[in-house]
């Protein structure tokens, strides 16, 4: 079967130091992969290499069976912004929207009109719980609250791959536990390949599986 996404011998060096050493990975359609790994082994930059962001200086990623390394960069962002979710480990919302159009927005890049956008965005509030703060800024949101509005931003446009990078990484582990239910319940709903970037365990464990990136090479996880 045809991975949704896959990385193959893919290297990549910042100046003179490796990220990437030749990093294989293959997610399948719906699966949910967790990246885990100690401290600068590489984690982001395939992350990043895989969602189309970098270039890996050797080696392929491929999006359904085609391959994005080779497309130029407005290819690689339309590719971004129609195709794929990102939520990060601080939320990144823009500070002078609030919550609905923060959520809205990957909706309205897209050319969704703007009643249209804000109507999609309204039931990710009473899903991830975030009832009645549509008309928030993110300065007047709890981390967790901020970060499940990132979350909705990150799945509104039904985006065929969801990347994570330490999305729980800021919240304390209650609150990180919430914001896990919800995104793979979401994602298991809309059928959403999700590549997830944690070094907690705990996160991790919600995934399907769990690979271990060490000096920028993948390896399965093997129980201690
Ligand atoms: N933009 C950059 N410029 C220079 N070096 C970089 C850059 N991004 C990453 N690196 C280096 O590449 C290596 C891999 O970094 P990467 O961020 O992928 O690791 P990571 O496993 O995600 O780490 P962490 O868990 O600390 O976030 C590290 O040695 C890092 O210092």
């Amino acid at each position: 079967m045809t991975a949704a996404i896959e990385a193959r011998d893919a290297a990549l060096s910042f100046g003179e130091t490796p990220a990437l050493r030749g990093a294989n990975l293959s997610v399948a359609t719906g699966e949910i992969v967790a990246v885990m790994g100690p401290s600068g082994s590489g984690k982001s930059t395939l992350l990043h290499c895989l969602a189309g962001i970098l270039v890996p200086d050797s080696g392929e990623i491929r999006f359904a069976g085609r391959r994005i390394d080779t497309l130029g960069e407005r290819e690689r962002s339309l590719l971004r912004r129609d195709t794929f979710g990102f939520v990060f480990q601080f939320g990144q919302l823009v500070p002078e929207l609030t919550a609905a159009e923060n959520v809205a927005l990957p909706l309205l890049l897209g050319g969704v009109k703007r009643a249209a956008a804000l109507a999609q965005a309204r039931p990710w509030f009473d899903r991830l719980g975030l009832t009645g703060l549509e008309g928030r800024r993110s300065g007047e949101l709890s981390g967790g609250q901020a970060q499940r509005v990132a979350l909705a931003r990150g799945l509104v446009a039904r985006p065929q791959v969801l990347f994570a990078d330490e999305p729980t990484g800021a919240l304390d582990t209650l609150t990180g536990e919430q914001v896990m239910d919800l995104l793979v319940t979401a994602a298991r709903e809309q059928g959403t390949t999700v590549v997830l970037v944690t070094h907690e365990a705990r996160v991790a464990a919600y995934a399907d599986r769990q690979v271990v990136v060490r000096d920028g090479r993948v390896n399965a996880l093997v129980a201690a």
